[in-house]
């Protein structure tokens, strides 16, 4: 027998036992028969397993960046999966109070394993992101505290760090107010300085000026970092942030002249609503001057404003920091689901039986493949450029230490395009792999549900997405208005060959000419710069350049996009330069680069035609490579998945359980619901059943 009878064979049997462990399930319910029968142990995606081309523990390493940060993460996923404390099944279906004290116990109990297991601080992240679950903790770690390191002068630093990271308080960012998010400048709660008392006093003189949204805040904070309109001798000075302690430290009630609480239930059962988002108001509460954060502005005794040489952008500084974050939280939601997606596209079969033999696996269909795939190869594609991202943050925070700013703007325009590129992307993938999913992905049970519910917020907070990319325009338009006198440097820099990236054409002239890195870069770079350029030519025939902005601003939105994606695209070939150990790894990863590389063109081949870069023959090759790229990533799909190196905790997933075992726990999952607890359902005498006992008196009913 040849191998592919061996293998028909192997999966005729892992077929037939999938059956004989639901027929197994179907009986326990109607027969009484023991539900453990079905086939536990068994793995049923193993045949997709034989077929990886590489060695998935060297892929599981470049994924993670390094064997230490393979194992670190490897030892934090396995802490919390084994710790019952975490467990998250029934989520969806607590109630409001419940949920959430739910997160507080959870919250709990990973600040003591931090504690007691001097976990250190990598090492906590990689725990808080295993829980799973949003708490006011991401706040008070990833806002309030990067807040002071940013904003605050030494002395600020040396007085409530230490308290914030042994958590003796607790902390929120509160930015956003009813009336303004996106517009940080027109924020209305004000903070007056008081010369009589060397104090300021905080207030909300609006109802659209109470805070609203902040994470943390709605019951957890004991203070928080608010934004406000600095106002001394009655004269407008700019935002700037202020430490406020809002609830005791003993009884944690509100401490006078504080009005504070959560904003209410948000999208989806679970996800975010374990987060107490709140609403806070100020009726004229008095702060030591000190707690004025005075990095970039001071305030003396006197009452004077002195500037530092610190430019007053450093007072965004936190958001660069979370959006920076944000990018690499993309690719670990976009690969979840992707994960989810692929191994239940292998599990699952429709059609195509011949003879009697087994239905095609979904997986095996092109269309199935050509909405998958890229989403696969846009998962690793984030995974680097974050990575990268995180590299460049560093940079910048080092500089910025030494009052190096140079490289600021920059730092800007990068996080908050690919925070807008990634989250938009990753969201719509989340909903793109509950399709791919069918029915079942439409469960609870099938973890997409609430992933999506959970990370559909990133594309509004830290910076709604279109105003972020409008950022970015700022950035483009200002580069492209100074090249004749000032040289473009990284990101950039492709700008500098402006010249010739608008007269030179693509050469491609086959399929397998695509297969070149050059001509790929080159095409995002030509494409990119005859966007921006265009938009320049465009925003010159204004007389008020801000009009024009406005005016071109759905233009100038998708000249950030072509931008933000030539930087995930060399950056994943950046990535491929590099020496990546492991059979068939860097193989494998060419593979789904050119998988990005290519779907984005292909997606987005009208910007690539109507710039004159590519004729649609070209454009036309580029598909037919795609198309055979497909069939390369095939073989490697479940194995591209396990490199994610995910738990079934983490997961959360029957549809993506790593052993494929889907119809036994999904049926043994139905009967868990407590609708399923009795027969008849509460209610049915009080409204079914006069229904179904009325004596109907028309005829014609
Ligand atoms: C169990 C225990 C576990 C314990 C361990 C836990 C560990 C957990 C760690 C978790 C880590 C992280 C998790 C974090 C979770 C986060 C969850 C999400 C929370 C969400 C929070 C928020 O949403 S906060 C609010 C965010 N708000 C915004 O983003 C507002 C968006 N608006 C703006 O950014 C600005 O207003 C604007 C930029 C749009 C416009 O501002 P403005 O009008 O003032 O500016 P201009 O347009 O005139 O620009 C002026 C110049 O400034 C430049 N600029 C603008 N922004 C920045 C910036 N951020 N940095 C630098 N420079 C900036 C701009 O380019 C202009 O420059 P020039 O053109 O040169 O003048
Ligand atoms: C789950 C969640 C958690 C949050 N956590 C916090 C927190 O911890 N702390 C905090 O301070 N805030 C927080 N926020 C608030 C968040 O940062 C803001 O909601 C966000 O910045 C968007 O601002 P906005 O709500 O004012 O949107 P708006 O600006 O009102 O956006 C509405 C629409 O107007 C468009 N728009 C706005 N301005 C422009 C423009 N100039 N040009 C073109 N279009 C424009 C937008 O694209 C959008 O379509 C949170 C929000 C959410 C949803």
């Amino acid at each position: 027998m040849g191998l592919s009878g061996i293998s028909l064979l192997t999966t005729t049997y892992s077929l037939i036992l999938q059956h004989q462990s639901l027929l197994l399930c179907l009986r326990a319910k109607g027969f009484g028969l023991d539900l453990k029968k079905d086939m536990e142990g068994v793995d049923y995606l193993s045949d997709e397993r034989k077929k990886a081309q590489f060695d998935v523990e060297a892929m599981k390493i470049a994924w993670a960046g390094s064997l230490e940060a393979f194992q670190l993460s490897d030892r934090m996923a396995k802490l919390v999966a084994n710790d019952p404390a975490f467990e998250k099944f029934t989520r969806p279906m607590l109630g409001r109070k419940e949920l959430i004290k739910n997160t507080l116990r959870k919250a709990a109990h990973g600040w003591k394993l931090i504690v007691d297991l001097r976990l250190t601080e990598e090492e906590a992240k990689w725990l808080r992101l295993y829980i799973d679950e949003p708490a006011y903790t991401d706040l008070h770690w990833g806002m309030f505290i990067p807040a002071i390191e940013g904003q605050g002068t030494e002395e600020q630093k040396k007085k409530w760090l230490p308290l914030a990271k042994k958590m003796q308080i607790i902390g929120c960012y509160a930015q956003t107010e009813l009336g303004h998010g996106s517009n940080v400048q027109g924020l209305e709660t004000t903070a007056t300085f008081d010369p009589q008392t060397d104090e300021f006093i905080m207030h909300s003189p609006t109802l659209t000026s109470s805070k609203w949204w902040p994470g943390g805040l709605g019951k957890a904070s004991t203070h928080a970092v608010v934004y406000a309109r600095l106002i001394v001798g009655g004269e407008f000075h700019g935002v700037h942030g202020f430490i406020v302690q809002l609830r005791s430290l003993d009884d944690h009630s509100p401490l006078p002249g504080v009005t504070v609480g959560d904003i209410g239930m948000k999208f989806g059962n679970g996800a975010y609503n374990t987060m107490d988002n709140g609403v806070l108001r100020f009726d004229h509460v008095r702060i030591p001057r000190d707690q004025m954060l005075m990095r970039v502005s001071q305030v003396t005794r006197e009452g004077k404003i002195m500037q530092s040489d610190v430019p007053r952008q450093l007072i965004y500084g936190t958001m660069v920091y979370v959006r920076q974050t944000i990018v690499a939280d993309a690719s670990k939601a976009l690969s979840r689901a992707v994960c989810i997606a692929t191994r239940y596209s292998a599990i699952r079969r429709q059609f195509g039986s011949r003879n009697g033999g087994p239905e095609t696996q979904v997986i095996d269909y092109k269309t199935q493949q050509s909405r998958l795939f890229p989403l696969l190869a846009s998962a690793y594609a984030f995974r680097f450029v974050g990575e990268w991202l995180k590299w460049l943050y560093t940079d910048v925070k080092e500089r910025l230490a030494a009052n190096d700013f140079s490289t600021l703007p920059e730092a800007h325009a990068c996080t908050a395009g690919l925070k807008s590129l990634t989250t938009s992307f990753t969201a719509d993938g989340i909903e793109e792999c509950r399709k791919l999913c069918g029915g079942h992905g439409y469960l609870v049970s099938s973890g997409l549900p609430e992933l999506f519910a959970v990370y559909i917020p990133a594309c509004t907070y830290e910076g709604d997405n279109v105003v972020l990319l409008l950022q970015v325009a700022r950035f483009l338009v200002k580069t492209v208005s100074e090249l004749g006198y000032k040289k473009p440097v990284g990101t950039t820099a492709y700008m500098g060959r402006v010249a010739s990236l608008m007269q030179n054409n693509c050469a491609v002239q086959t399929a397998e000419g695509w297969l070149n890195p050059g001509a790929v870069v080159e095409a995002f770079e030509s494409r990119a710069a005859r966007m921006a350029v265009r938009c320049g030519q465009q925003l010159a025939k204004y007389e008020n350049p801000e009009e024009g902005f406005a005016e071109l601003s759905a233009d100038l939105v998708e000249a950030s996009i072509a931008h933000c994606q030539l930087i995930v695209v060399s950056k994943f070939i950046e990535k491929l330069q590099q020496d990546i150990p492991g059979k068939g790894v860097k193989q494998t990863l060419e593979v789904l680069c050119y998988v990005y590389a290519l779907f984005l063109l292909h997606k987005h081949q009208g910007d690539f035609l109507a710039t004159g870069y590519l004729t649609p023959k070209q454009a036309s090759l580029a598909n037919d490579q795609l198309r055979t790229l497909y069939s390369k990533v095939r073989p490697n799909a479940i194995t591209l998945v396990d490199s994610f190196n995910y738990t079934d905790h983490y997961l959360g997933s029957i549809l993506g359980r790593y052993d494929g075992n889907v119809y036994p726990k999904l049926y043994e999952a139905a009967w868990k619901d407590p609708l399923n607890d009795s027969d008849v359902v509460d209610g049915f005498y009080e409204y079914v059943q006069p229904i179904l006992k009325q004596k109907l008196r028309t005829a014609k009913l």
